[in-house]
C-alpha cells in the first residue's frame, strides 16, 4: 500500500460557488492514463488542450482546457492534471466524481482520493518545491485582508524571508564549523576565540538576526493586525467612532444609551495594517436587564483580549460628577488589563471651547466622529502603538511561529555569547548553543519539522490548495 502522501489526490481548486472558470486538479504519480481516459487523447506536456471532458460512456460532461504537468515540473512536483472547465458547482462536482470513477475503473490507474485541506501545497513542500515559510505564505496570500498584507505574502512566497533565514544559517554554519574544528584540537582552545574572531562573528550574527526579527515583526503585524477595543459608558460615542474609522455605517447608532448590546467586530485598515475594531456594549455598573449584563460581561472579556483599549469619554458630560465617578470606576478595572489604554474625549464638535475637558490621568486625544477632527491623530497613534514603521517596503509576511523561533534562536546566541566572554570558555557548551540556535532557524523553513506541526499548518488551508 502507498503511504498516504504518495496517494493520488483530487479536488476542485477554485472557490465554491459560480464562476467563469472552475478547475479540477489532480496530483499523483503516473497520471498519464487518467488524462487519456478523461480527455480521450494524448496530452503533450505543459500545453493547453481544448476539448471534451468525457464521462464513462464517452459523452462530454463539459468542454474546456486540459493541462498535464509531468513530474517533477509541476506545482506539487508530482504529475498534475488540470481540467479547466466552466465554473458551475455541479459541473465541477461531476468532473470530480468522474475523476474518482475513471481511476477506480481502470486498475492500471492509481487509486485516487479527495484531497485534504492544504494537501497540494503540503506535497509541494514535501517534494522540495517550496520551503515551509513559502508554503505558509501561500495561505497568507489567499487570506490577506489588505493590499500591503498581500504584497508582503507575495514576497515571502517568492522566498524573501527564506533567503534572509538562509543567510543567517550560513553565517551560523561557518561559526559552528570553526568551533567544532577547535573542539578536535583542545590544545588550541585558548587561542581559538581570538584567532577566529569568534566573538566578532557571533556579534554580527546577532545583529543580523535582530534586523530580521524587526522585519518579521512588521510582517506578523500585517498578517495578524491589531485588536483595538472601544470601551466606555453608554452613549460615549463608541459606535459612531467605529463607523467614522470604517467610513461606513457598520454599527447601529442611536441617542438611546445601551444601543450596542453585543460586540461588533470590524476589520478596517490603516496604511495597510489590519485593525480589528471591537465595539462593545456600553459599560455601566447598574445594568438594567439581563441582556445588557451579558453584553457588559462580554465587553470586559474583549478588553482582556485587546492589544489596545480606547476608553471613550463624552466631553458633553465633562461637568457631570456622577459621570466622572463612573468613568473612574471603569478606569480602575481597565487599568487591570495588560493592554495600553488611550483616553478619547469624544464629541469635540459639541464641547464648548471653555470646557476644561475630561479630567483623568493618562494619554488623551480629543476627537469628533461627526466632524472627523482628531481622527488622523488617532490613526497615527494606533500605528505607533502597534509598532508599525511607516514606509515598510520590502516587508515579508511572518507568523507568530516564526517570531517564536527567531526569539529562541536569539536566546541561544545570547547564551553562546556569554560563554564566549568567559576567560576559559567551555567550547563544547558554546558549540551546543550554536547548534540549538541553528535548529531554531531551520524550523522556520522546515529543514526539520514534526508531523504534528505540518498537520497544524496545512490543516488550516482551504481544500484544493
Ligand atoms: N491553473 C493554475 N493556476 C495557478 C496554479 C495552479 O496550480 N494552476 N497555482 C498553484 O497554486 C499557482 C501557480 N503556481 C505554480 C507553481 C509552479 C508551477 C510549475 O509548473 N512549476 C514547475 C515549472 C516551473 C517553470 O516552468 O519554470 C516546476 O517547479 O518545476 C505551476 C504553478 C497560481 N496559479
Ligand atoms: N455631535 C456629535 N454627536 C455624536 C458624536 N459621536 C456620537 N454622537 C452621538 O451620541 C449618541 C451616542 O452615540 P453612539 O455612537 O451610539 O454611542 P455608544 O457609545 O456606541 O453608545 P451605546 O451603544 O449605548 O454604548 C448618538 O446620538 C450619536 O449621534 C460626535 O462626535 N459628535
Amino acid at each position: 500500500m502507498l503511504p498516504r502522501h504518495h496517494e493520488p489526490i483530487v479536488a476542485v481548486a477554485t472557490a465554491a460557488g459560480r464562476g467563469a472558470v472552475g478547475i479540477v486538479r489532480v496530483s499523483g504519480r503516473g497520471l498519464g492514463a487518467l488524462a487519456r481516459a478523461l480527455t480521450g487523447r494524448e496530452l503533450s506536456s505543459r500545453h493547453a488542450h481544448y476539448g471534451p471532458f468525457l464521462d464513462a460512456g464517452g459523452e462530454a460532461i463539459d468542454r474546456g482546457l486540459a493541462l498535464f504537468f509531468p513530474t517533477p515540473h509541476s506545482y506539487t512536483g508530482e504529475d498534475v492534471l488540470e481540467l479547466q472547465a466552466h465554473g458551475g458547482p455541479i459541473v465541477l462536482q461531476l468532473l470530480l466524481a468522474r475523476c474518482l470513477e475513471a481511476a477506480a475503473q481502470d486498475d492500471t490507474l492509481p487509486r485516487l482520493r479527495p484531497a485534504e485541506p492544504g494537501e497540494f501545497t503540503e506535497r509541494a513542500f514535501l517534494n522540495g518545491k517550496l520551503d515551509l515559510a513559502q508554503a505558509e505564505a501561500v495561505a497568507d496570500l489567499i487570506d490577506a485582508s489588505t493590499e500591503a498584507a498581500a504584497r508582503s505574502a507575495g514576497r515571502a512566497l517568492a522566498g524573501a524571508f527564506s533567503t534572509e533565514i538562509g543567510v543567517l544559517r550560513d553565517a551560523l554554519i561557518e561559526l559552528r564549523m570553526l568551533v567544532e574544528a577547535t573542539l578536535d584540537f583542545p590544545e588550541e582552545e585558548i587561542d581559538f576565540l581570538e584567532k577566529a574572531d569568534a566573538r566578532g562573528r557571533l556579534q554580527r550574527v546577532l545583529a543580523a538576526l535582530d534586523a530580521v526579527r524587526a522585519r518579521a515583526r512588521q510582517g506578523a503585524l500585517l498578517r495578524e493586525g491589531l485588536t483595538v477595543v472601544l470601551a466606555g459608558q453608554p452613549n460615549a460615542g463608541k459606535s459612531s467612532l467605529l463607523n467614522a474609522l470604517a467610513g461606513a455605517e457598520l454599527a447601529i447608532v442611536t441617542p438611546v444609551p445601551g444601543t450596542t448590546r453585543d460586540k461588533v467586530r470590524e476589520t478596517i485598515q490603516i496604511e495597510g495594517v489590519p485593525l480589528h475594531v471591537v465595539d462593545t456594549a456600553g459599560l455601566r455598573i447598574d445594568a438594567v436587564d439581563e441582556a445588557e449584563r451579558i453584553g457588559i460581561a462580554r465587553s470586559w472579556e474583549a478588553i482582556g483580549d485587546a492589544d489596545a483599549v480606547l476608553f471613550l469619554h463624552d466631553l458633553t458630560r465633562a461637568g457631570d460628577a456622577s459621570y466622572a465617578a463612573a468613568d473612574r470606576e471603569i478606569a480602575v478595572r481597565i487599568g487591570g488589563a495588560s493592554a495600553p489604554v488611550l483616553h478619547l474625549d469624544t464629541k469635540l464638535d459639541l464641547a464648548p471651547a471653555a470646557t476644561g475637558g475630561v479630567s483623568m490621568a493618562g494619554e488623551h486625544l480629543a476627537l469628533s466622529a461627526r466632524s472627523g477632527a482628531g481622527l488622523d491623530a488617532l490613526r497615527a497613534r494606533l500605528l505607533e502603538l502597534a509598532g508599525w514603521q511607516p514606509g515598510g517596503e520590502g516587508v515579508f509576511i511572518a507568523r507568530a511561529r516564526h517570531l517564536r523561533a527567531l526569539d529562541q534562536s536569539r536566546e541561544h546566541l545570547r547564551l553562546a555569547q556569554q560563554l564566549a566572554e568567559q576567560r576559559d570558555a567551555a567550547l563544547d557548551l558554546l558549540a551546543e548553543e550554536l547548534r540549538l540556535a541553528h535548529d531554531c532557524l531551520g524550523a522556520i523553513t522546515g529543514a526539520f519539522s514534526a508531523d504534528d506541526l505540518l498537520g497544524e499548518i496545512f490543516g488550516r488551508f482551504c481544500i484544493g490548495k
